[in-house]
């Protein structure tokens, strides 16, 4: 494949954007080698600016259960376009999209409308602090809750796959009212509730990581999580920006069982334009404003053309449809594995619903200090071997793979082929 039109528009976007790019993850900088530059999606496939196109396990980070452009939703995104693009007052839309997702998700009694993750995590985390009156705020090892000061403290995602896990510029006294605990490390869990129980606010945790890599939590795990918040008055947060209609259909906490107080979703909800949402009690939604006294606000909140591409997508999205997308990737999983086994190659495939990554692991990985222990020089591999080859993955070992309804049989044949091929180059080395 030639990258000559890509090569160049990167050069040209370096001297406007730092590190030529509008979110670290996408310069490829831990690949070493230039980003594809791209000019269309369409269906299960990515096009760039040099012709060559990509079978996407990306899907802008999730979002694109349907697929790229799907035509019911680009209609219900033209259709909104033709009455205005926004307005900056409440929509009859906004409440349908909103009924939706109670539907959905129970636990969300009431909800707010935002336009990012990292919009909807700082603000779940504002209102457990003004719910609570407490400051602490804990969360895990690896898992990334958007760019909010608070949760840049040993976070997955862009943060660990440039190796900092923390940033610059976030003030030690912020940051140091993050505690971060061991993923799925049940005494450590345990010790911390001992020692600082009563000053915690909240717990937020991705209750299937999908940052550090794919790494589900512990059933046991996240129940004594959901125990000990409510014995210590501390409100649980499920980010569920990732998994929302990914890891069930109903998201994490339908899988687990386990009700959150508040829950922060994106991705999904918005169907590939800027929308997400925080929401659940309504006791705790009380406290936000104008009923209550925790401030929150936004120019672009339950802007008309992402509730109309949320509402098409989840009109759309069905039970039946998310089970398809769970039956390829357990096929996907088989497949892998036995060709893992075929080369003698130390792999995980770590799944969980329509999620999954692929680790070069001898042992599975349970949390972020196994995921950085895993085996990054041959992901590495993996990853361009992959795309010279047609197939887009996340440039990262710290991030997870999506599939959508546009996935096929062809699809399935075209991946299973170039991993056969991979996987072969891999053990030559
Ligand atoms: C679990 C999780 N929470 C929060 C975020 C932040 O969302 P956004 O990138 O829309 O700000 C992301 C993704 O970036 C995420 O995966
Ligand atoms: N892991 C992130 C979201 O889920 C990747 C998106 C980004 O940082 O641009």
């Amino acid at each position: 494949m030639e990258y000559v039109e890509s090569t160049k528009a990167f050069y040209e976007a370096q001297k406007v954007f730092p590190g030529g790019v509008n979110s670290p993850v996408r310069a490829f900088g831990a690949m070493e080698r230039d980003p594809i530059f791209i000019e269309k999606g369409e269906g299960a496939y990515l096009y760039d600016v040099d012709g060559n196109h990509y079978l996407d396990y990306v899907l802008s980070w999730g979002p694109l259960v349907l697929g790229h452009s799907d035509s019911r939703v680009v209609d219900a995104i033209v259709e909104q376009a033709n009455k205005g693009t926004s307005y900056g007052a409440t929509t009859p839309i906004e409440t349908e999209l909103g009924i939706l997702l109670q539907s959905l998700y129970p636990s969300m009694e009431q909800l707010r409308f935002v336009n990012s993750g990292t919009e909807a995590t700082m603000s779940a985390i504002r209102l457990a602090r003004g719910y609570t009156g407490r400051k602490r705020i804990v969360k895990f090892s690896g898992c990334y809750h958007g760019h909010g000061d608070s949760f840049l403290v040993e976070a997955g995602s862009g943060v660990a796959t440039y190796g900092t896990s923390n940033s610059a510029g976030v003030p030690e006294e912020i940051a140091n009212l993050t505690s971060t605990l061991p993923y799925n490390d049940m005494a450590a869990l345990e010790d911390f509730f001992e020692l600082h129980g009563n000053e915690v606010a909240g717990v937020i945790i991705e209750p299937v990581a999908g940052n550090m890599g794919l790494v589900p939590s512990n059933y046991i795990f996240l129940q004594r999580i959901r125990q000990l918040t409510e014995e210590f008055g501390a409100l649980l947060i499920f980010d569920e920006v990732m998994t929302g209609s990914r890891a069930a259909y109903r998201g994490a906490q339908e899988a687990y069982s386990i009700q959150p107080d508040i829950t922060t979703l994106a991705k999904v909800i918005g169907g590939g334009l800027p929308c997400a949402a925080y929401g659940g009690k309504r006791e705790i939604m009380a406290f936000v404003s104008p009923l209550g006294s925790v401030y929150q606000a936004g120019t672009l909140s339950g802007n008309p053309l992402a509730m109309a591409a949320g509402l098409a997508t989840l009109k759309n999205y069905h039970e039946e449809d998310f089970n398809q997308l769970v039956n390829y990737v357990e096929r996907l999983k088989e497949a892998v594995l036995s060709l893992a086994e075929q080369y003698a190659l130390p792999v995980q495939f770590q799944s969980f619903g329509s999620m999954f990554s692929i680790f070069f692991s001898e042992t599975p990985v349970e949390n972020y200090a196994d995921a950085q222990a895993s085996n990054q020089e041959m992901f590495k591999r993996f990853f361009s071997g992959l795309l010279d080859l047609g197939i887009y993955i996340p440039p990262s070992q710290y991030e997870t793979l999506f599939v959508s309804t546009k996935h096929g049989e062809v699809e399935f044949q075209l991946t299973v082929e170039a991993i056969d091929k991979v996987f072969q180059s891999l053990c030559r080395k």
